[in-house]
């Protein structure tokens, strides 16, 4: 809403990513036209966004489809006819501060430790156990990494999916997470494609919006900024920082759990704890991808990727990413795109840092991994999702503590505020595909509201101690 301008609608869509154009399209199909969708961007698309580096265009955010058959991100890109390269993650050579080395047995036992802990989860959920950490699961099953090369190969195997340590992950949602892209999608669903269409990734979900959106529709408010949500049992009433007024008979929130766990957007009233505790709880974890191009490949150009096992700090600039192997980019068009990602506490350090400094450290780094002088990249971006407030990370990892009751309660509408977004995806939180499912669900069931009553949704005021018995003694106070 332009300033000071008041609005109205049956819905505000707040957000316009993946889960925002997949409910306005639900909503369409179910034949409610009178929305709006908020963004605070000047595009739509959220965290499917590429930038122009060295020449191309790169994706800053979401990258694969992961999960092939009859996932919708799948349909959608052949659909949409979108680019994308079979990758080969076993495509790998490891690297120390000294140069190449062969870590094979080590990424061999790892891959043998990530599906026993996988098997285990099955296990254990069938015998209705309660849940435990990724770490604790891993040593279980035998796998203790503790030399260098062991952490290196670990966190190329998990943290680069998960972006987050095995210590802080559910062993039971890792693995639904894990099976959810080979599993549910039917047959030969199994694989990752990797997106190089110089139209972007969101190509797709844009060609989806044109579909129901018509050039300059007044139903698309871009560069308008959520502030607070008003909520009661009748309406909600937005007012943005821009000075604009939005009035709907519903909202739904698409915004990350990074936004809903910050007050970037205030709710009046606050929301209420039972739902405050399963947001706060979940985990918006990062991964930081850093972009660097140089204008002469120092690397082997074969290698789809490169792993870096330093001596004396897991994660320190660990997966390396080739993206002038052959079937990706040409090399030498312009510029050569050899980058590096980053999560959790290293994301968070790295993203703090100035970009001279990041550059200085990623010189050193690949000048001792390659045992030779490595020129200063020609090109860097640096992207930061973390301190980005309409964000605050990259996607949503379920940590342990988390109970499904938690995650009810976090997807749970609050009187007329409905809550979707990737995250809120039990099956498929983390992925394109959890925020496009679970928008077209909002989006039906927002629907249902108008046309005739709601659908119950659960929710759990409280949740208790599965063991009742257990009771907590006071803390003694000493003199
Ligand atoms: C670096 C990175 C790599 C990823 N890799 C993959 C991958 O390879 N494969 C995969 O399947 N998924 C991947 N993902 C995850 C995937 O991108 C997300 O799951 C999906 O895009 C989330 O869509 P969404 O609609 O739930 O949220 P968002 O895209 O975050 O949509 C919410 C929208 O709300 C807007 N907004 C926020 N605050 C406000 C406000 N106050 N007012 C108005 N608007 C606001 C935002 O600008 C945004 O457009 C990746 C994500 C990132 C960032």
């Amino acid at each position: 809403a332009p300033a000071n301008t008041k609005t109205k609608a049956k819905v505000a869509i707040l957000g316009g990513g993946v889960s925002g154009i997949s409910a306005a399209k639900n909503l369409v199909a179910q034949g409610i036209t009178d929305f709006v969708i908020v963004e605070a961007r000047d595009e739509l698309g959220g965290r499917a966004h590429d930038i122009p580096f060295a020449g191309i265009r790169v994706e800053k955010g979401c990258n694969w489809v992961q999960g092939l058959g009859t996932n919708p991100i799948n349909q959608l890109a052949k659909k949409w006819g979108l680019k994308t390269v079979t990758d080969n993650s076993d495509n790998v050579e490891f690297r120390d501060n000294h140069g190449l080395i062969n870590a094979t047995k080590e990424y061999n036992e790892f891959s043998d430790a990530l599906d026993a802990i996988n098997d285990l989860a099955v296990k254990r959920q069938k015998n209705h156990e309660v849940d435990i950490s990724a770490r604790t699961a891993f040593k279980l099953v035998g796998w203790n990494p503790l030399t260098s090369v062991e952490q290196a190969v670990e966190y190329y195997g998990f943290d680069w999916e998960f972006a987050e340590d095995p210590d802080v992950t559910s062993n039971y949602y890792a693995e639904v997470n894990n099976d959810s892209y080979d599993g549910n999608f039917g047959k030969d669903s199994d694989g990752n494609n990797f997106v190089v269409d110089q139209r972007g990734f969101k190509h797709i979900f844009l060609q989806e919006a044109k579909q129901f959106l018509k050039p300059n529709d007044p139903r698309l408010l871009l560069k308008t900024t959520v502030k607070n949500i008003k909520y009661s049992d009748s309406g909600v009433t937005i007012s943005t920082k821009e000075g604009g007024v939005i009035e709907a008979d519903y909202a739904i929130s698409t915004f990350s759990i990074g936004v809903l766990q910050n007050d970037d957007v205030t709710w009046t009233p606050e929301l209420p704890d039972w739902k405050r505790v399963g947001l706060f709880g979940f985990h918006m974890a990062t991964y930081l991808k850093l972009f660097l191009a140089w204008d002469k490949p120092f690397w082997d150009i074969n290698k789809e990727y490169v792993v870096y096992a330093d001596p004396d700090n897991r994660g320190y600039y660990n997966s390396w990413q080739n993206l002038i192997a052959p079937g990706f980019f040409p090399q030498n068009t312009t510029s050569n795109v050899f980058f590096v990602t980053v999560t959790q506490d290293q994301a968070y350090r790295v993203e703090a840092l100035p970009d001279a400094e990041i550059k200085k450290e990623v010189t050193e780094v690949l000048s001792s991994m390659y045992g030779k002088k490595v020129p200063e990249p020609d090109h860097m971006y640096v992207p930061r999702w973390h301190s980005d407030p309409l964000y605050r990370g990259t996607y949503s990892n379920w940590p342990i503590g988390e109970l499904d009751q938690h995650h009810i309660n976090m997807k749970a509408p609050v009187k007329r505020v409905w809550f979707t977004g990737e995250a809120m995806s039990k099956d498929y939180f983390g992925f394109l595909q959890g925020a496009w499912i679970d928008g077209g669900e909002t989006g039906d069931n927002v629907a249902q509201c108008i046309k005739k009553s709601c659908p119950k949704q659960p929710y759990y005021p409280t949740i208790k101690l599965a063991n009742e018995k257990t009771s907590f003694t006071k803390r003694q106070e000493w003199a």
